[in-house]
């Protein structure tokens, strides 16, 4: 007895690789009501996993599990050691032979009950099965040429939601009590809010397949536009694909041992697409870049379905054509999309490929006021539609529990548009899209007359219209997207609070605060794979070495003679060399860094920026180099390799930035070891908590004004602290070190986002 209680545990409990834990099916959360919890005591090894109901559960469970197995191993070696005593030896210690046909008698009833449920979700992936290839013969049995077609073919299609209520009453009863549950709620009820994703995907089929979507009313200044007709003719098709995405996710659920475990989003999870100007490694100016290429991935971590849409500036080597195209209207003008598509890391990247973005990867904010206009234009109208278009992994994401998140005035047509092209017009229900403000100073800013260059409808001219100081009454695309998303956020909770002022807010701090309910600050994280001093592909040559926290002295001191080396300079270990790198414009305060250059070199330092931007400040840099040619390398261009390498190799990092919504540049420095010198503004405020000597805290200097002196003031506290206080220098960079600043956090957060843009109504 004791041996098969035993092999059935071995063989029902499936262990995660990585834990060692049991992984649980996914029906386990929905059936674990019907079935008794009490039969766990027992040896009830087939199926105890299936009630836990997390993995904290699994862990109690597999516990229970383990004594289980203990005390049946107990018994029978007990058993095993009266028989070899022999007859009349030891009886008291005996297990009553009835106590014993008792546990076989259960762990068979237990067996049973297990082979039902495993009938029960055959049968259920029997019927999807059944509904999925009902509407495929609806799709292939069916040609819509006229909107009387439409109606019949909708009308016909309805046999799904009568399908989808067959198949609820068919479902075990804890999964179809779970589905039927929100069913009757009106629409506008307030328990909205505790809808879940089931009640969301059954009202998107009956939505769907029903009435409200794809009105054939159609407003003039959508139908006159091709790239709307064509949004028309494939309405049926849309329609299909969403249902069938749908039914997909409902398939695709973890139906046996040792698939997935539960996301960690948990019931939150969903279909989120960022668009982006820019998105590394693809493309970069700047930071933008590098939270469209890292946030996405730690979103899809956490189990949601999640696409990056960018402008396809180049050739690149990973996304291939989907051979779908569309035809889109800019200023008069059709122009064709082709959308590229990869997947990588558990996220789809669809590029937009178009004559205007070709070939402009190192100017890819270049062009007159209106070019870029256009082009912005053209890629959020190409945008708002790729969830109907283009199909990922075979499948397109469909506008069901959809969230989009447009990044900065570049993308803030995105928002307009899904309103003023489909949630007006009741299509679109339940997609939302948030924006993100990563640098409120760029704000789409033109006359009045630009508008009729975005392409909708009058009364939406208002949404755009700004007055201030600076610029009258002008055009002002930032100033729409903030209104008409369902939720803002801001890089950072600093400036979160920086927007909304008169300084910070750039103009736009009075819609702000209007909106304030709607905004929330989440502090960046980095791309840990990317940016780690142990894994940084930029440190594998030319002198450069990899480092971890363990061996931080060595492997700096190695990289800092390695650049040392690279650049000319005089290799010197004790000499503390200070780095900047970053856009040269006023935000950045490089001028401020400038003026404090004759103090710098009137000691025993070293100096290396790295940067483009505004001609002047390029010719500035060039002429420090030349002047202390034996103190200052001045860099003047783009070049990642060389961010990497001045990271790691630098004892100090300078942040100068009069605002700084986030910044990465201190975050990565903390993460290599290196100390930064900032301005306590915006994200620098909140992430660099300023070195206390007393209690040896903080991670690193602070100066609470832009200005020269500060500057030297806070910048002579650190050379001090690095020359005389070695102990204090390496505790603040080993604190840098041991944080988590990984994207993990901030997606979390996110997520809240995501979850309250959703439930806006
Ligand atoms: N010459 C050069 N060569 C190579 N790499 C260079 C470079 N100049 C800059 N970079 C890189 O570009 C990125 C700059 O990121 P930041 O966050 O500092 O600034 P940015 O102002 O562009 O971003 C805006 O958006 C980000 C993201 O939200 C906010 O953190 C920030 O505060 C806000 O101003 C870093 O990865 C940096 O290494």
């Amino acid at each position: 007895m004791g041996s098969i209680g035993s092999l059935t545990m071995e063989s029902s409990v499936v262990h995660n690789g990585n834990h060692g834990r049991p992984r649980l099916p996914f029906f386990a959360y929905r059936l674990r009501n019907s079935l008794d919890s009490a039969d766990l005591n027992v040896s009830a090894f087939g199926y105890a996993k299936v009630l836990c109901k997390d993995v904290a559960g699994a862990s109690l469970c597999y516990a229970r599990l383990m004594s289980g197995c203990r005390e049946t191993r107990r018994r029978s070696m007990k058993r095993s050691k009266a028989t070899e005593k022999g007859p009349g030896e030891g009886e008291d210690g005996d297990e009553p032979v009835d106590a014993l046909q008792a546990a076989i008698e259960k762990s068979k009833k237990v067996l049973a009950m297990q082979r039902d449920l495993m009938q029960q979700i055959a049968e259920r992936r029997k019927l999807v099965s059944s509904i999925k290839s009902s509407i495929i013969n609806l799709e292939s049995d069916e040609v819509y040429t006229t909107n009387e077609d439409y109606t019949s073919s909708v009308s016909s299609s309805s046999n799904v939601n009568s399908t989808v209520d067959n198949a609820l009453e068919t479902l075990p009863p804890a999964i179809s009590q779970d589905l039927g549950k929100g069913t009757k709620q009106p629409e506008n009820d307030s328990s909205h809010e505790k809808a879940s994703s089931d009640l969301d995907y059954q009202r998107l089929l009956r939505d769907k397949t029903s009435k409200t979507v794809w009105s054939d009313e159609l407003p003039s200044f959508l139908s006159s536009s091709p790239a709307t007709s064509s949004i028309k003719e494939e309405k049926h098709e849309d329609l299909k694909e969403s249902s069938l995405k749908e039914l997909d996710i409902e398939a695709s659920m973890p139906t046996s041992e040792g698939e997935k475990p539960p996301p960690l989003a948990g019931p939150n999870v969903m279909n989120v697409i960022l668009v982006a100007a820019e998105c590394a490694p693809w493309s970069k100016t700047g930071g933008l870049g590098d939270v469209a290429g890292a946030l996405p991935k730690a979103l899809a971590q956490r189990g949601h379905r999640v696409m990056v849409v960018a402008p396809q500036y180049g050739n690149y080597a990973e996304p291939q054509d989907t051979g779908v195209r569309k035809m889109y209207r800019v200023d008069g003008q059709d122009m064709e999309v082709i959308y590229f598509q990869a997947y990588i890391d558990g996220v789809d990247f669809v590029f937009i490929d178009s004559p205007v973005f070709r070939h402009i990867e190192n100017n890819i904010y270049g062009g007159n006021h209106v070019d870029i206009l256009k082009r912005m234009v053209l890629f959020c109208k190409a945008a708002v539609e790729v969830p109907w278009h283009v199909p990922c992994g075979g499948v397109c994401y469909g506008d069901g529990n959809l969230v989009f998140v447009a990044n900065d005035w570049h993308t803030a047509l995105l928002p307009v548009y899904l309103k003023a092209y489909y949630r007006d017009h009741g299509l679109m229900k339940y997609t939302r899209s948030i924006i993100v403000i990563h640098n409120i100073a760029h704000q789409g800013r033109g006359p009045v007359d630009d508008f009729s260059y975005v392409d909708l409808p009058l009364h939406y001219v208002d949404l755009f219209k700004l007055y201030d100081p600076v610029g009258g009454e002008h055009f002002n695309i930032f100033a729409a997207g903030l209104k008409t998303a369902d939720r803002i956020v801001t890089v950072s909770n600093g400036y979160a609070w920086e927007v909304k002022t008169s300084a910070g807010g750039w103009g736009l701090h009075g819609i702000i605060n209007e909106n304030d309910w709607k905004l929330k600050g989440i502090v960046n994280g980095i791309d840990t794979k990317e940016w780690n001093p142990q894994l940084d592909v930029h440190l594998k040559s030319d002198g450069y070495t990899n480092y971890s926290l363990e061996t931080l002295q060595s492997g700096k001191a190695q990289c800092k003679a390695a650049l040392q080396k690279e650049l000319g300079l005089p290799i010197h270990d004790n000499v503390p060399l200070i780095g900047f790198i970053g856009r040269l414009d006023h935000q950045k305060g490089v001028d401020l860094i400038a003026e404090a250059v004759p103090w710098m070199m009137g000691r025993d330092v070293q100096l290396i920026m790295l940067g483009s931007g505004r001609p002047d400040l390029e010719r500035m840099l060039r002429q420090f180099e030349s002047q202390h040619h034996d103190k200052i390398r001045g860099w003047v261009g783009f070049s990642i390799k060389t961010a990497h390498r001045i990271t790691a190799g630098s004892d100090i990092l300078l942040m100068p930035s009069r605002f700084e919504p986030c910044g990465l540049n201190q975050l990565y420095a903390m993460s290599y070891g290196t100390v930064p010198v900032v301005h306590a503004v915006g994200g620098l405020r909140d992430t660099v908590q300023p070195f206390d000597p007393y209690n040896e805290l903080g991670l690193g200097w602070t100066f609470d004004r832009a200005e020269k002196d500060k500057l030297i003031h806070a910048l002579g506290n650190c050379l001090l602290t690095y020359r005389e206080y070695k102990k204090s220098w390496e505790g603040i960079r080993r604190r840098g070190m041991m944080q988590d600043l990984s994207w993990d956090h901030a997606a979390e957060i996110y997520e809240e986002v995501l979850v309250a843009a959703k439930y806006q109504w």
